[in-house]
């Protein structure tokens, strides 16, 4: 049976998107493997579906599955795309949407030539959030001995598992490296996001994230989100920061713990087609 979708992005995390609010779709790991593939399908780091709420506390349930067919909690970009999909399709009034997920509710709101803004909730710093497997009582950074190096993790959740190293020089991360033996290191019985961080002011930073389910991508929404959340706890940042990736400028804002992290950022289409499923 034949099925409509779009194509986005936001900063080249590129996503199909199921717009499944009128009609549910129902979508097995291997019918997510095809579609996402590159040479043998569309072709996408993520599939988005945007569904009717499940609760009274959301207007939409919006689910995530990574291009390994993983299904997950959270997608800070893929959110800002399926919130301006939300609107143009006539779901949603323009104003606060509230997109329910498996890891909670976050509330985003179109924000004209800004894009659109996205309450993400509170960031976990708890190494138990993630999960992860480390005897620390108190949240803070950890070490992981891999092989002949030690190395520092920040810990977050935004609604999905984040390790944030800091790094010298953003472009030299051993990002291929260390991503993948990270992503699956047993400390992470869910594997886990890694990013590697370069700080270069209080307000300004750059950005690679080794995602799981997906390699490295061209952006990070959530990453961007757990980076700035590590980096404010660990002092490194003011309340607000201009982010970096490879594919663009994302601003985020967090006053600290306890307070919630907004993300704001473009949102695109790039195509609608049509897949069998
Ligand atoms: N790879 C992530 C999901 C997509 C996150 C990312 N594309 C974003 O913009 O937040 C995970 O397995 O938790």
């Amino acid at each position: 049976m034949a099925r409509d979708f779009f194509k986005m992005q936001g900063l080249g995390n590129d996503f199909v998107v199921f717009d499944a609010v009128a009609r549910p779709v129902s979508l097995s790991s291997e019918q997510v493997r095809r579609i996402a593939h590159r040479r043998l399908g569309v072709g996408c780091d993520q599939i988005l579906v945007l569904a009717a709420p499940r609760d009274r506390d959301s207007d939409f349930f919006y689910q995530v599955f990574n291009a390994d067919g993983s299904e997950v909690s959270q997608c800070g970009n893929g959110a800002r795309c399926v919130a301006r999909l939300a609107v143009d399709a006539g779901h949603a009034a323009d104003g606060p949407i509230r997109l329910g997920t498996r890891g909670g509710v976050m509330i985003a709101e179109l924000a004209g030539e800004a894009g659109v803004k996205v309450n993400m909730g509170r960031p976990d710093f708890r190494p138990g959030s993630l999960p992860a497997r480390f005897d620390q009582p108190a949240p803070g950074p950890v070490t992981l001995e891999l092989d002949e190096q030690l190395v520092t993790l920040h810990l977050v959740s935004m609604g999905n598992p984040h390790a944030v190293i800091r790094v010298e020089d953003v472009e030299r991360a051993p990002v291929s490296e260390l991503g993948p033996r990270i992503e699956n290191h047993p400390a992470f019985p869910e594997r886990v996001n890694v990013g590697f961080l370069e700080v270069r002011g209080r307000d300004r930073a750059r950005l690679r994230v080794w995602e799981r389910g997906a390699g490295e991508t061209l952006a990070c929404g959530s990453g961007a989100c757990a980076a700035m959340a590590a980096g404010r706890r660990a002092g490194w940042f003011d309340e607000r920061v201009d982010m970096g990736l490879q594919g663009g400028n994302l601003v985020i804002s967090f006053e600290g713990d306890g307070r919630p992290l907004w993300m704001q950022g473009p949102a695109e289409y790039v195509f609608k087609g049509s897949i069998r499923l």
